[in-house]
């Protein structure tokens, strides 16, 4: 009813602030845009399922996500394929790493200090209800 959608409307817009704050943080620009295959050939041999910033946002205006949990099952797989793909003991695979764990601790810092635990349990009861 119009009670649902005024709270899924107040979690697209969580989501959505959050993914442009990550997008502005220079630390992750390598996550704000799909990984260009025609740069990286292997990149689709290796990593299976492809994410990123951007299409985080989209997926948001799509309405895809009711819970933080399938936001998070989404923005999880940019930094486990960055993990997955950049392996090598060399500074550039150092790098992008660590930016990958920096990039898990920061979302899930400001998910617990700025979303309310009531809301995010009224945004699962909506989907158990669906
Ligand atoms: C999330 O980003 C990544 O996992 N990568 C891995 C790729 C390997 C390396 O860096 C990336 C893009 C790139 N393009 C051209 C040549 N080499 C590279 C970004």
């Amino acid at each position: 009813e119009e009670q649902e959608e005024d709270v899924l409307r107040e979690l697209r817009l969580f989501l959505t602030n959050l993914t442009e704050r990550l997008m502005l943080d220079r630390r992750f620009k390598a996550f704000t845009k799909p990984v260009d295959i025609e740069e990286v050939p292997d990149y689709l041999m290796v990593v299976q399922n492809p994410m990123d910033l951007s299409t985080l946002l989209s997926n948001i205006d799509e309405h895809k996500y009711v819970t933080v949990n399938e936001f998070l099952s989404d923005a999880d797989l940019i930094w486990q394929n960055a993990l997955e793909y950049n392996p090598k003991r060399d500074q550039a695979d150092r790098h992008i790493r660590h930016h990958a764990c920096t990039l898990k601790d920061t979302m899930r810092t400001i998910i617990r200090k700025e979303l309310d635990k009531d809301f995010q349990r009224i945004c699962e009861e909506i989907r158990e209800s669906r």
